[in-house]
């Protein structure tokens, strides 16, 4: 941990310029707190600059390049369950923003842990053969009801939150339905693309990772960005396991799916991701297509390495699903080594 901290904290004040006598007597302020508690607390200064850092450091992520802009919401104080309820929705209210999302992450009390994935998701029912909804999330779904939780059963239905302090017994929080921002899907050039009525949350909200800063892990850190519209568009609504969407859109667009050689596979997949995009900007909502995502990644490349660091990377995760050679990242190497501060996975809590 002690030296965890001083890694940490060396970077801190190199990085933000700062005083080295500062520097050494709170090295010595961190070393005596260690010592007499076995742990230490950081500033909220330090804490917001070190999840700024986890976001830099995170390898599979493309959308690096606004690490700075991110908004730290301090919530380490609350631990009283209808206080974090309320923190959670007030997180998904500030940074959906009507549509133009900011990228924030709120970090509780190191007792808190949140069992979902993403604090916005769709349910996943198993009825008989047939999946209805995400497939993705059939066994957090199962949770829910165990808990007293009972859906519509439409392949849209917007899970509740459940959290846990310690090892109380888990919360259950419904989000109120005019918190959740939604997007209809709709395609440019192809009106009757609305008769699928398909549509998809706004804002990606990961709550199952856990932030470690300086040696402190916190399990319960939500945060989120806006999405890259191949996520939607190219797996969440193609993958044959997810949505499997491409076979509806290919009938829409009267293409030959006897041979796949026609590469009705490949048009539908484009056209469904024009149409995740042009629904998203349509309805003013923060999205980025794969192209200007590796333009932006280009210039965090640039901009670091004019800083003197190195970009770290996950070559398989950086390269988007959908013309994945059409990127410059394709085309070069990745470091994959592991920095700190970052955000790590864990055991699912149920
Ligand atoms: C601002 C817009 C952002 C965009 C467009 C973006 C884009 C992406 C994409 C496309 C992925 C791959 C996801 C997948 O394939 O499932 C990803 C991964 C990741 N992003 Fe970002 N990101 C953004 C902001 C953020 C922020 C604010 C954070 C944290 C503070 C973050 C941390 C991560 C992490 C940790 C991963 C890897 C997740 C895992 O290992 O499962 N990103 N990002
Ligand atoms: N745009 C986003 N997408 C994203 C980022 C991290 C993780 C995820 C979810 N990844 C898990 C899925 C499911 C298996 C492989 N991908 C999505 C963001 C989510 C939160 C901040 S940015």
């Amino acid at each position: 941990m002690k030296t965890q901290a001083h890694q940490f904290l060396k970077h801190f004040f190199e990085e933000e310029h700062k005083d080295p006598v500062d520097f050494h007597n709170r090295c010595s302020e961190v070393a005596a707190e260690i010592e007499a508690t076995g742990t230490y607390s950081l500033t909220y200064e330090e804490l917001n600059y070190g999840a700024k850092l986890a976001w830099r450091n995170s390898n599979k992520c493309i959308g690096r390049l606004f690490w700075k802009t991110m908004h730290v919401r301090d919530c380490r104080h609350i631990q009283q369950s209808e206080e974090i309820a309320d923190a959670l929705i007030d997180h998904i209210r500030y940074a959906t923003n009507q549509g133009k999302i900011k990228p924030t992450i709120t970090v509780f009390h190191p007792s808190v842990r949140i069992w979902n994935h993403q604090l916005i998701r769709y349910a996943g029912y198993q009825v008989g053969e047939t999946i209805i909804g995400d497939s993705d999330s059939l066994a957090f779904t199962q949770q829910c009801e165990r808990l007293g939780w009972e859906g519509k059963g439409t392949p849209f239905d917007v899970l509740p939150l459940i959290f846990q302090v310690g090892d109380e017994e888990p919360v259950i929080v419904r989000i109120p339905p005019d918190v959740v921002l939604e997007v209809q899907l709709s395609h440019p050039e192809v009106p009757a693309f609305t008769d699928l009525s398909l549509k998809w949350y706004a804002v990606p909200i990961i709550s199952s990772m856990k932030l470690e800063i300086g040696g402190i892990e916190f399990p319960a850190a939500p945060f989120n960005g806006w999405y890259m519209g191949t996520e939607i568009g190219a797996r969440n609504l193609a993958d044959e396991h997810r949505y499997n969407q491409l076979p509806a859109v290919a009938d829409l667009l009267q293409l030959n799916q006897k041979s796949a050689s026609s590469l009705w596979k490949d048009r539908a997949l484009v056209e469904l991701n024009v149409a995740v995009l042009h629904s998203f900007r349509e309805q003013g909502v923060s999205i980025v297509d794969h192209h200007t995502a590796a333009i932006q990644f280009k210039q965090f490349e640039e901009q670091e390495s004019k800083k003197g660091r190195d970009v770290t990377g996950t070559w398989s995760w950086l390269i988007p699903p959908m013309s994945p050679a059409t990127t410059h990242v394709f085309h070069k190497p990745y470091d994959n080594t592991k920095k700190s501060p970052a955000f790590l996975y864990q055991p699912n809590p149920y």
